[in-house]
């Protein structure tokens, strides 16, 4: 599903990023776990073609993002509020979303039901704009827009920041089922170990830019984690 072949990202002469080589297979739920400024979101937003690599490709469905467009179809993707239109409501964004994905009005109502206990009786049918919402709720917006166009792919960065407890629990049982009834590949990264392992099956360290190991989730990998960054 995802190829990631001699991707470099340089900042004024620092490489923030260098991953000669990673794979992602459809239907994998893959974690992305480092300390600030190891190079998550960078890697993410070079996948989403938000950032022009130096060096390196990124192919989804074997099309590099670069040169083709087909990719936005299958792939939903949260990363930050830069994702949100501030003067619309949410019912008015995600109806944005959806016409962008050919959905009309009643098929948007008809998706956004099943996000009803996510939401929390906070987001929908309120005269509120985007820009209103408190950071949590903003990130509910986001998340259920980027699962409203029932992606192949996900993609959400640190999506358990801000959220209540009650949300967290929530989204993680979100998650789980659509890996299990639809097969939904996932990359999600998190600073939330816990959150991780428990969503995940498949977790990659990324440490000043490059992969410093990648792990298939078992009953120890939390303790491995924990052990790696108890540093
Ligand atoms: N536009 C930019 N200009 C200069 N440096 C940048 C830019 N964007 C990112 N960086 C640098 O790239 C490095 C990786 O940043 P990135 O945001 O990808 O890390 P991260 O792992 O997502 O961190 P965090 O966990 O703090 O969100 C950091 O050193 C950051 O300062």
């Amino acid at each position: 599903m995802i190829a990631v072949n001699g991707l470099v990202k340089v900042y004024k002469g620092v490489t923030v990023l260098n991953i000669p080589e990673l794979n992602i297979a459809r239907g994998e739920s893959f974690g992305l776990v480092g300390n600030n400024g190891a190079g998550k979101t960078t890697l993410f937003r070079m996948i989403l073609d938000l950032v022009l690599p130096l060096e390196g490709e990124v192919l989804l469905q074997n099309e590099n993002v670069r040169q083709s467009e087909n990719w936005k179809q299958f792939t939903g993707s949260y990363l930050d509020e830069g994702f949100l239109i501030d003067y619309l409501t949410p019912n008015e964004y995600f109806n944005f979303i959806g016409s962008l994905h050919g959905l009309h009005k009643a098929e948007v109502a008809e998706r956004l039901r099943k996000f009803s206990d996510f939401f929390n009786d906070e987001i929908l049918d309120k005269p509120k704009y985007i820009r209103d919402l408190s950071k949590g709720n903003q990130n509910k917006v986001g998340i259920a827009a980027a699962l409203l166009i029932e992606p192949q792919l996900l993609i959400l960065d640190e999506p358990f920041a801000n959220l209540d407890p009650t949300t967290q629990i929530r989204l993680k049982n979100l998650l789980r089922e659509l890996k299990e009834k639809r097969q939904l590949t996932m990359l999600i990264s998190s600073h939330d170990l816990n959150h991780v392992t428990e969503v995940c099956d498949r977790i990659v360290i990324l440490n000043k830019g490059q992969l410093v190991d990648d792990i298939r989730t078992s009953a120890d990998t939390l303790k491995e984690l924990e052990a790696y960054f108890a540093v």
